[in-house]
């Protein structure tokens, strides 16, 4: 580079959400991709099981897809809190938080419909010039049964579904995480919205169906089969298929702040858009 080049750096083909997910292997050693951007992930297990490490998986991706903002929710903080600085909203253990940020969410979905409608589309796709919104939820329980007031708690669950139920087609797909799979917190009608998922150890039959789906302990798939030490092993079934036993690529504490900083670096402000910026301004 000379020296009066723009301090613009050169980098080269990053990732982008309409690629596929790397998130780990199948029994047989091979690997398991996912195509999340018209799809939404749910992970359900018990604690420790690895369901922070799947959606770091996918964090991991989105934050090296130049072309997606992240939304993070994380009850704890520490689960998804080392990509904070490249999400475009980080909520922490404050329902008023996330309910502002779902009513945000919510907003630009219901523009990007009006948009698709007026162009005569049925979805976003590459090259429309709208970001995918990748939003992830570590743990869902957390804003919907245990924070904030009772309304409180039923409006993130009304916003939840409508975003899961209608995100996919804006490119707003959801990843969410929880330690309670049960009926009360996971409902058919919601968890049969989310194209993947996968149920990490369960303790009964029953908390792996709810994940999975209905029948499909019965038929010999069942994530109590996973041992407690086999972290990051998990059933993952999509739309329509057969589960699928696999095991989750883990980053490490080191590994997260490597990328997540290589990521701010590849998403900061440019001089060219420094002057956009201040041309609009
Ligand atoms: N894919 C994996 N490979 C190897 N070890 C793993 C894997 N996933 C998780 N672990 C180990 O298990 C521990 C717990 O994992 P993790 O925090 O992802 O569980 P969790 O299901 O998200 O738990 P919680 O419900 O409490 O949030 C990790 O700290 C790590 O040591």
């Amino acid at each position: 580079m000379s020296a009066n080049a723009p301090a613009v750096v050169p980098v080269g083909p990053s990732l982008s959400m309409y690629d596929p997910i790397y998130l780990g292997i199948d029994e047989f050693g091979e690997p398991v991709y996912l195509n999340l951007v018209y799809r939404n992930l749910l992970a359900g297990g018990e604690p420790g099981g690895g369901k922070s490490g799947l959606l770091n998986a996918v964090a991991a991706h989105a934050a090296l897809s130049v072309d997606t903002r992240l939304v993070l929710l994380d009850g704890k903080l520490v689960e998804l809190g080392l990509w904070a600085d490249v999400a475009d909203e980080f909520v922490g253990p404050d329902i008023t938080h996330a309910l502002t940020v779902l009513r945000r969410l919510q907003t630009v979905m219901n523009n990007r419909y009006a948009w698709l409608r007026a162009h005569g589309r049925r979805k976003i796709a590459p090259g429309d010039g709208m970001s995918v919104i990748t939003a992830i939820i570590d743990e869902i329980a957390f804003y919907s049964a245990t924070v904030g007031t009772k309304p409180e708690q039923e409006e993130f669950v009304a916003l939840l579904r409508d975003l899961v139920a209608r995100g996919r087609a804006a490119g707003i797909p959801v990843v969410a995480a929880t330690q309670r799979p049960s009926f009360d917190i996971i409902p058919t009608s919601l968890r049969d919205l989310f194209g993947y998922r996968a149920a990490f150890r369960c303790t009964t039959p029953n908390t792996s169906n709810i994940v999975l789906g209905h029948g499909w302990a019965e038929q010999g798939y069942t994530a109590t089969d996973i041992a407690p030490t086999n972290q990051g092993a998990a059933y993952l079934i999509a739309e329509g298929g057969t589960p699928r036993r696999i095991k989750v690529a883990y980053l490490s504490d080191t590994q997260i702040q490597a990328i997540a900083d290589y990521a701010a670096w590849v998403r900061r402000p440019t001089t060219s858009s420094r002057l956009d910026w201040e041309v609009a301004g």
